[in-house]
C-alpha cells in the first residue's frame, strides 16, 4: 500500500486553510495544521481524526514572526512524511495606501510574502531530492487588479503568482509540482478581520466550492488554477501577451521613440 504524503497547511484555522484541511483529511491524508489560534485548530483536529482516521498534528505559529517562521520551517525540512505544503495563510487591509501605517504594511508583506517564500524555500531541496513533493500557493486574482485600490494586498499576491511561476519553470523539471491558486471574493472571515463589511459587496463563491475547485486543478497538475475564470482562453492570451512582449525585449539599444532626435 502507497503511504500519502502528509499535507501542511497554513493559515489552517478557518477559511479556504480549514476546507482544505477537511478535503485532504478526506483523501486520506495525515496533516500538521498551522495558524495562530491553537484551540480552533485543535477542534478542528479532533473532528477530522474522529472523521477519517487520519493523524492531524497541530503546529501554532504567528507567521508574522521570525522565531515561528523558523519552527515550520524546520519541522518542513525534517518531517520527511511532508509531502504537500499549502501556503494559504494571509491577510488583506482596509482603506487606501495613504491610510497604511509602516507596521500594517509590514505585517501584510510578512504574512502575503515572506512566510510562504521561506516556508517553500525549506522544503523545495528535500523535494527536488526526492524527485517528489507538491507546493501550493494561495494568490488572488487582485494580483492583477491595481484598479482595485488594495496596492499592498494585491502587490504581495502578484509576488506569489510570479514565485509560484518562477518555482513551477525551476521545480517541475526535477518532479515538484507548484501550483498558484488564485481565488477571487471567497465568503471567509478574511473580510471581517480586514474591517470590511462583506455585505456591501457582490455575491462571492462559498469556500467549499472554490477548494474544490483548486483541488480539481491540484488534480490535473495545473501551474495556476483561477476558479472564477469562466474563460480559460484568457489566461492562455494573457500568456501568449508575455510572451510576444519579452520576445521584443532588446536590452543592448533603447527603443526608437526613447533616442535623442
Ligand atoms: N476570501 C477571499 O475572498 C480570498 C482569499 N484569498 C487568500 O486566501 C488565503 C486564506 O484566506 P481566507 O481563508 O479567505 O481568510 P481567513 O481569514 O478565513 O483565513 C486566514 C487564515 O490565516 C491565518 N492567519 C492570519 N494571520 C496569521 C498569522 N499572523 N500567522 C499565521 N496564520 C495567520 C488565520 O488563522 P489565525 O487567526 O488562527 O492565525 C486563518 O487560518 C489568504 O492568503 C487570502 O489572501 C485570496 C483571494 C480571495
Ligand atoms: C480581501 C480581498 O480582496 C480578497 N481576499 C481577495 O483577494 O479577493
Amino acid at each position: 500500500m502507497t503511504t500519502l504524503p502528509t499535507v501542511l497547511i497554513t493559515g489552517a484555522s478557518s477559511g479556504i486553510g480549514a476546507t482544505y484541511a477537511r478535503r485532504f483529511a478526506s483523501r486520506g491524508h495525515d496533516l500538521v495544521l498551522v495558524a495562530r489560534d491553537q484551540a480552533r485548530m485543535e477542534n478542528l483536529a479532533a473532528r477530522l481524526r474522529e472523521e477519517g482516521n487520519v493523524r492531524v498534528d497541530v503546529l501554532p505559529a504567528d507567521l508574522t514572526q521570525a522565531a515561528d517562521v523558523a519552527r515550520v520551517e524546520q519541522r518542513l525540512r525534517e518531517d520527511e512524511r511532508i509531502g504537500i505544503l499549502v501556503n494559504n495563510a494571509g491577510m488583506a487591509q482596509s482603506g487606501g495606501f495613504v491610510q497604511q501605517d509602516g507596521a500594517a504594511i509590514e505585517r501584510v508583506i510578512a504574512l502575503n510574502t515572506t512566510a510562504p517564500t521561506r516556508l517553500a524555500a525549506a522544503v523545495a531541496p528535500r523535494f527536488a531530492q526526492a524527485g517528489s513533493g507538491a507546493i501550493v500557493n494561495i494568490g488572488s486574482v487582485v494580483g492583477f487588479a491595481p484598479e482595485f485600490g488594495m496596492s499592498v494586498y494585491g502587490a504581495s499576491k502578484a509576488f506569489v503568482l510570479f514565485l509560484s511561476q518562477g518555482l513551477h519553470l525551476e521545480l517541475s523539471p526535477k518532479g515538484v509540482y507548484v501550483q498558484a491558486v488564485l481565488p477571487a471574493g471567497t465568503r471567509t472571515e478574511i473580510w471581517q478581520r480586514a474591517g470590511i463589511d462583506a455585505a456591501t459587496l457582490p455575491p462571492m463563491m462559498d469556500v467549499e466550492e472554490l477548494v474544490d475547485a483548486a483541488l480539481g486543478g491540484f488534480d490535473r497538475r495545473e501551474a495556476v488554477t483561477i476558479p472564477p475564470l469562466h474563460v480559460a482562453a484568457r489566461w492562455d492570451a494573457l500568456e501568449g501577451a508575455r510572451q510576444g512582449l519579452l520576445a521584443d525585449i532588446r536590452q543592448e539599444q533603447a527603443a526608437e521613440r526613447y533616442r535623442a532626435r
